[in-house]
C-alpha cells in the first residue's frame, strides 16, 4: 500500500526530487489490529507525526501485520531491499509477552545495530510511564549487498505499540515553557540518514530540531548545529 503525503501546504515534488524522494516504511505489528479486532491506530499516529515534523517531501509505504516473526522479517526485508525505504519505523510487539518478537525480527535483518536509539527511547519513555523498561525496542541499519543495483541502506527503528508512544518517543518531552526535557530520537535521524547515503531531511524545528555537526548542515535555517 502506498500513501502519498496529503498536506496541501507542501508543494508536490518535481521530477528531480522524485528520483531521490525520501521513502519511509511504516509497519504496525499487532495481532488484533491486523485481524480487525480493533482499528489500527499505529500507522495513522506515525503518519500524523511525520507530516507535522518533516518539511522535506517524502512518501510513505505502509504495512499492517500480525506479531509473527517470519512475517515481520519478510516485511522489513521487502521495505528495505525492494521498496528501498531510507527509514522504516515499526510500532508494536516490543514487550515481554510471548508473541512480542519485533526486536528479534529487526535484529535478524540488520547488518549493524544502533543501540543508542533504544537506550534513548527507554530514557524518554520513563518520563511518561514506569513500564518503559518493558519495551525491548532496538534499531538497526540494513545495508543491501545487491551488487546489481546501487548500494542502499535503511535505518529500521522499533517504537512501542501504544499509539501515544509514537509522539512521545519521536518528539521527546518539553516543559510548559517549550524547553526540551528529554530529546526525542527523531532529532538524530536526519544526520543518520545522511551518513548512510539517503536524502537530506529537514524538519520543523518547532516540532523536532534536527541536530547535525556544523560541517554537515546545508540549510542553516532548518537545522541546529551541535
Ligand atoms: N496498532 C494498534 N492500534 C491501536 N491500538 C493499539 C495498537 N497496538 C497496541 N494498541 C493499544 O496498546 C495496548 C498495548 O499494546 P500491545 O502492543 O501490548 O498490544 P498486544 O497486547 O501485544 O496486542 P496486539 O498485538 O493484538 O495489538 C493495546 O491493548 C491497545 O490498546
Ligand atoms: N513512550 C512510551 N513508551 C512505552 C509505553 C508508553 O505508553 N509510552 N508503554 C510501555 C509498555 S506498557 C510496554 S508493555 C512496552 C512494550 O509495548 P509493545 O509491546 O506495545 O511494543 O512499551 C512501553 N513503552
Amino acid at each position: 500500500m502506498t500513501t502519498a503525503t496529503t498536506d496541501a501546504a507542501k508543494p508536490a515534488p518535481g521530477p528531480d526530487e522524485l528520483a531521490n524522494l525520501l521513502v519511509i516504511g511504516l509497519v504496525s505489528v499487532s495481532d488484533r489490529a491486523s485481524s480487525g479486532v480493533y482499528q489500527d491506530g499505529g500507522i495513522p499516529a506515525l503518519e500524523e507525526w511525520l507530516n507535522g515534523a518533516i518539511t522535506t517531501p517524502f512518501r510513505v509505504e505502509t504495512r499492517l501485520i500480525p506479531d509473527d516473526r517470519a512475517t515481520i522479517e519478510a516485511t522489513l526485508v521487502e521495505l528495505a531491499d525492494t521498496v528501498k525505504c531510507h527509514l522504516v519505523l515499526t510500532t508494536g510487539g516490543t514487550g515481554p509477552a510471548r508473541r512480542d518478537v519485533t526486536p528479534e525480527a529487526t535484529l535478524a535483518v540488520g547488518t549493524k545495530e544502533m543501540p543508542g536509539f533504544g537506550e534513548q527511547m527507554r530514557q524518554i519513555s520513563l518520563h511518561f510511564v514506569p513500564t518503559a523498561i518493558l519495551s525491548r525496542q532496538v534499531a538497526v541499519i540494513r545495508e543491501s549487498d545487491d551488487r546489481a543495483t546501487a548500494p542502499h541502506a535503511t535505518l529500521i527503528m522499533n517504537l512501542p505499540g501504544q499509539p501515544k508512544s509514537i509522539r512521545e518517543t519521536l518528539e521527546g518531552l518539553k516543559d510548559d515553557a517549550g524547553n526540551q526535557v528529554a530529546a526525542g530520537i527523531f532529532a538524530a535521524v536526519p544526520y543518520c540518514i545522511d551518513l548512510i547515503g539517503g536524502p537530506y531531511i529537514e524538519t520543523d524545528s518547532a516540532v523536532c530540531k534536527a541536530f547535525r555537526p556544523k560541517s554537515a548542515i546545508r540549510n542553516r535555517a532548518a537545522a541546529t548545529p551541535l
